[in-house]
Protein backbone atom coordinates (compact mmCIF):
# COMPACT_ATOMS: atom_id res chain seq x y z
CA UNK A 1 0.00 0.00 0.00
CA UNK A 2 3.17 2.52 0.93
CA UNK A 3 4.71 1.62 -2.71
CA UNK A 4 1.49 2.20 -4.11
CA UNK A 5 1.23 5.50 -2.90
CA UNK A 6 4.48 6.92 -3.29
CA UNK A 7 4.54 5.48 -6.89
CA UNK A 8 7.36 3.49 -6.50
CA UNK A 9 8.43 -0.46 -6.12
CA UNK A 10 7.95 -2.69 -3.19
CA UNK A 11 10.47 -5.29 -1.85
CA UNK A 12 9.04 -8.23 0.87
CA UNK A 13 12.13 -8.44 3.02
CA UNK A 14 11.34 -11.91 4.10
CA UNK A 15 11.57 -12.91 0.86
CA UNK A 16 15.02 -12.30 0.82
CA UNK A 17 15.79 -15.46 3.20
CA UNK A 18 17.38 -18.18 3.34
CA UNK A 19 15.41 -21.74 3.59
CA UNK A 20 18.09 -22.53 6.38
CA UNK A 21 16.47 -19.26 8.03
CA UNK A 22 12.78 -19.62 7.33
CA UNK A 23 13.43 -23.34 8.52
CA UNK A 24 14.46 -22.44 11.87
CA UNK A 25 11.93 -19.48 12.29
CA UNK A 26 8.80 -21.91 11.41
CA UNK A 27 10.66 -24.44 14.58
CA UNK A 28 10.35 -21.78 17.10
CA UNK A 29 14.20 -20.62 16.56
CA UNK A 30 15.25 -16.81 16.63
CA UNK A 31 17.50 -16.02 14.01
CA UNK A 32 21.31 -15.13 14.85
CA UNK A 33 23.05 -11.72 14.06
CA UNK A 34 25.03 -13.92 11.80
CA UNK A 35 22.31 -15.84 10.15
CA UNK A 36 20.62 -12.19 9.54
CA UNK A 37 23.75 -10.73 7.92
CA UNK A 38 23.45 -12.58 4.49
CA UNK A 39 19.74 -11.36 4.64
CA UNK A 40 21.01 -7.73 4.97
CA UNK A 41 23.00 -7.65 2.98
CA UNK A 42 21.04 -9.05 -0.18
CA UNK A 43 18.36 -5.73 1.09
CA UNK A 44 21.16 -3.75 1.23
CA UNK A 45 22.39 -4.78 -2.51
CA UNK A 46 18.68 -4.76 -3.58
CA UNK A 47 18.25 -1.37 -2.43
CA UNK A 48 21.66 -0.42 -4.12
CA UNK A 49 20.71 -1.43 -7.30
CA UNK A 50 17.27 0.08 -7.29
CA UNK A 51 18.55 3.64 -6.29
CA UNK A 52 21.51 3.16 -8.93
CA UNK A 53 18.91 2.92 -11.63
CA UNK A 54 16.85 6.20 -10.14
CA UNK A 55 14.13 4.57 -8.67
CA UNK A 56 12.75 4.54 -5.22
CA UNK A 57 11.64 1.51 -3.41
CA UNK A 58 9.85 0.77 0.10
CA UNK A 59 10.94 -2.23 1.73
CA UNK A 60 9.21 -4.14 4.50
CA UNK A 61 11.68 -5.14 6.56
CA UNK A 62 12.09 -6.40 10.45
CA UNK A 63 14.99 -3.88 11.20
CA UNK A 64 15.21 -4.21 14.61
CA UNK A 65 18.46 -3.47 15.39
CA UNK A 66 20.79 0.08 14.69
CA UNK A 67 23.19 -2.14 13.27
CA UNK A 68 21.42 -4.01 10.97
CA UNK A 69 20.02 -0.78 9.49
CA UNK A 70 23.39 0.76 8.94
CA UNK A 71 23.78 -2.53 6.79
CA UNK A 72 20.66 -1.16 4.85
CA UNK A 73 21.63 2.17 5.33
CA UNK A 74 24.51 1.43 2.98
CA UNK A 75 22.56 0.33 0.28
CA UNK A 76 23.02 4.38 -0.47
CA UNK A 77 26.65 4.52 -1.67
CA UNK A 78 27.27 7.79 -0.74
CA UNK A 79 26.52 7.21 3.06
CA UNK A 80 28.54 8.03 5.46
CA UNK A 81 28.48 6.19 8.56
CA UNK A 82 25.99 8.28 11.53
CA UNK A 83 24.79 10.75 8.94
CA UNK A 84 21.09 9.34 9.09
CA UNK A 85 19.39 12.63 7.88
CA UNK A 86 21.42 12.22 4.95
CA UNK A 87 20.99 9.58 4.09
CA UNK A 88 18.61 7.92 1.08
CA UNK A 89 17.30 4.98 2.83
CA UNK A 90 14.66 6.28 5.54
CA UNK A 91 12.78 3.97 8.14
CA UNK A 92 9.52 4.04 9.55
CA UNK A 93 8.86 2.32 12.33
CA UNK A 94 5.54 0.76 12.79
CA UNK A 95 4.32 0.99 16.65
CA UNK A 96 1.72 -1.13 18.76
CA UNK A 97 1.58 -2.95 21.73
CA UNK A 98 3.10 -6.02 22.43
CA UNK A 99 -0.22 -7.87 22.89
CA UNK A 100 -1.75 -6.34 19.66
CA UNK A 101 1.04 -7.43 17.74
CA UNK A 102 1.19 -11.25 18.96
CA UNK A 103 -2.40 -11.29 18.49
CA UNK A 104 -1.97 -10.46 14.59
CA UNK A 105 0.86 -12.84 14.19
CA UNK A 106 -1.26 -15.64 15.70
CA UNK A 107 -4.46 -14.44 13.52
CA UNK A 108 -1.94 -14.45 10.07
CA UNK A 109 -0.24 -17.62 11.38
CA UNK A 110 -3.94 -19.24 12.22
CA UNK A 111 -4.60 -18.86 8.57
CA UNK A 112 -1.59 -20.75 7.55
CA UNK A 113 0.24 -18.14 5.85
CA UNK A 114 3.31 -17.14 7.49
CA UNK A 115 6.18 -19.10 8.63
CA UNK A 116 6.56 -16.76 11.60
CA UNK A 117 4.99 -18.86 15.10
CA UNK A 118 4.06 -15.54 17.31
CA UNK A 119 6.18 -17.64 20.15
CA UNK A 120 8.95 -15.47 18.35
CA UNK A 121 7.52 -11.89 18.76
CA UNK A 122 8.85 -11.24 22.33
CA UNK A 123 12.27 -12.63 21.32
CA UNK A 124 11.60 -9.97 18.53
CA UNK A 125 10.59 -6.92 20.59
CA UNK A 126 13.35 -7.64 22.75
CA UNK A 127 16.25 -6.63 20.10
CA UNK A 128 14.38 -3.80 19.05
CA UNK A 129 16.51 -1.03 19.38
CA UNK A 130 16.20 2.71 18.37
CA UNK A 131 18.71 5.43 18.40
CA UNK A 132 16.79 8.89 18.92
CA UNK A 133 19.61 10.46 16.86
CA UNK A 134 18.72 8.44 13.76
CA UNK A 135 15.49 10.62 13.34
CA UNK A 136 13.01 7.24 12.74
CA UNK A 137 9.27 8.34 12.32
CA UNK A 138 7.15 6.45 14.49
CA UNK A 139 3.96 5.61 13.63
CA UNK A 140 0.81 4.19 15.35
CA UNK A 141 0.06 0.70 13.67
CA UNK A 142 -3.28 1.06 15.20
CA UNK A 143 -5.11 3.03 12.98
CA UNK A 144 -6.55 1.40 9.63
CA UNK A 145 -3.42 0.63 7.44
CA UNK A 146 -4.88 3.78 4.91
CA UNK A 147 -4.12 5.96 7.81
CA UNK A 148 -0.83 4.43 8.10
CA UNK A 149 0.05 4.67 4.93
CA UNK A 150 -1.11 8.44 5.01
CA UNK A 151 0.61 9.27 7.99
CA UNK A 152 3.95 7.44 6.58
CA UNK A 153 3.28 9.71 3.13
CA UNK A 154 3.01 13.21 4.98
CA UNK A 155 6.01 12.33 6.98
CA UNK A 156 8.44 11.10 3.85
CA UNK A 157 7.74 13.74 1.24
CA UNK A 158 9.61 16.33 3.50
CA UNK A 159 12.28 13.70 3.67
CA UNK A 160 12.93 12.45 1.31
CA UNK A 161 12.59 15.55 -0.62
CA UNK A 162 15.71 16.55 1.31
CA UNK A 163 17.62 13.75 0.66
CA UNK A 164 16.86 14.00 -3.25
CA UNK A 165 19.64 13.35 -5.88
N1 LIG B 1 -3.50 -1.45 10.60
C1 LIG B 1 -3.93 -2.67 10.86
N2 LIG B 1 -5.05 -2.88 11.56
C2 LIG B 1 -5.47 -4.13 11.85
N3 LIG B 1 -4.85 -5.27 11.47
C3 LIG B 1 -3.71 -5.12 10.76
C4 LIG B 1 -3.19 -3.84 10.42
N4 LIG B 1 -2.04 -4.03 9.71
C5 LIG B 1 -1.86 -5.36 9.62
N5 LIG B 1 -2.86 -6.03 10.25
C6 LIG B 1 -3.00 -7.47 10.35
O1 LIG B 1 -1.84 -7.97 11.01
C7 LIG B 1 -1.38 -9.16 10.38
C8 LIG B 1 0.07 -8.98 9.96
O2 LIG B 1 0.11 -7.99 8.96
P1 LIG B 1 1.22 -8.01 7.85
O3 LIG B 1 1.41 -9.40 7.35
O4 LIG B 1 0.89 -6.92 6.88
O5 LIG B 1 2.46 -7.54 8.71
P2 LIG B 1 3.98 -7.56 8.37
O6 LIG B 1 4.55 -6.35 8.99
O7 LIG B 1 4.24 -7.79 6.91
O8 LIG B 1 4.48 -8.78 9.21
P3 LIG B 1 5.86 -9.53 9.12
O9 LIG B 1 6.94 -8.51 9.03
O10 LIG B 1 5.88 -10.31 10.37
O11 LIG B 1 5.75 -10.38 7.90
C9 LIG B 1 -2.32 -9.46 9.22
O12 LIG B 1 -3.25 -10.42 9.62
C10 LIG B 1 -2.99 -8.10 8.97
O13 LIG B 1 -4.30 -8.26 8.48
O1 LIG C 1 15.15 -10.88 11.47
C1 LIG C 1 14.29 -11.71 11.69
O2 LIG C 1 14.18 -12.35 12.75
C2 LIG C 1 13.27 -11.97 10.62
O3 LIG C 1 13.42 -11.08 9.55
C3 LIG C 1 11.89 -11.87 11.24
O4 LIG C 1 11.77 -10.62 11.79
C4 LIG C 1 10.73 -12.31 10.35
O5 LIG C 1 11.14 -12.69 9.09
C5 LIG C 1 9.59 -11.34 10.26
O6 LIG C 1 9.21 -10.74 11.45
C6 LIG C 1 8.39 -11.98 9.65
O7 LIG C 1 8.02 -11.15 8.66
Amino acid sequence: MLADALGCGFVEADDHHSHANKDKMSNGVPLTDEDRLPWLESLRDTIRERLGRGEDVAVSCSALRLKYREVLRQGDVSYKPGSYGACRVKFVCLEASAEVIAERVRCRAAEGGHFMPASLVRSQLDLLEIDAAEGITVIDATVPAHAIVQATVAQFRDELASTAR
